[in-house]
């Protein structure tokens, strides 16, 4: 165990079931031996699946916090959990909303209001 570990301890099942009612779709899978937040993204192609990619890993270097994605096309899966705790922890469910806001935002027409549509 590191020492970052021990100063952050991995979520327990409960704060993780409490954490998830706040997440629209992310499933809480078993990998091994750590719970992890998983979910599959529709996109229309493999470039816009590769855009989605690239925006995530952005975000990932931000946060200096880094999933697993897979992409395929068509879809994009995305895997958030600390490695350095093995297990889940607040970020996982921050990052989390933050891959549903860069999705929203690639793939929902801009909104009827942006000075564009004027
Ligand atoms: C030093 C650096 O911040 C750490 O190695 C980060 C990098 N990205 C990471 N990403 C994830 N998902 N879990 C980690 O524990 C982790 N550690």
């Amino acid at each position: 165990m590191s020492s970052h570990c021990q100063a952050t301890k991995a979520l327990t099942a409960a704060e993780v079931a409490d954490y998830s009612r706040h997440l629209d779709s992310w499933e809480i899978a078993q990998q091994v031996d750590a719970l992890v937040l998983k979910k599959s993204y529709h996109l229309n192609n493999f470039r816009v699946g590769t855009q989605f990619a690239n925006q995530i890993t952005e975000l990932a270097e931000s946060y200096q916090h880094h999933p697993e994605i897979r992409l395929r096309w068509g879809e994009v899966d995305v895997i958030w959990f600390t490695h350095s705790c093995n297990g889940l922890r607040p970020l996982d469910f921050k990052m989390a909303q933050k891959t549903d806001d860069l999705y929203c935002q690639l793939t929902q027409p801009q909104a009827p209001h942006s000075k564009e549509a004027l």
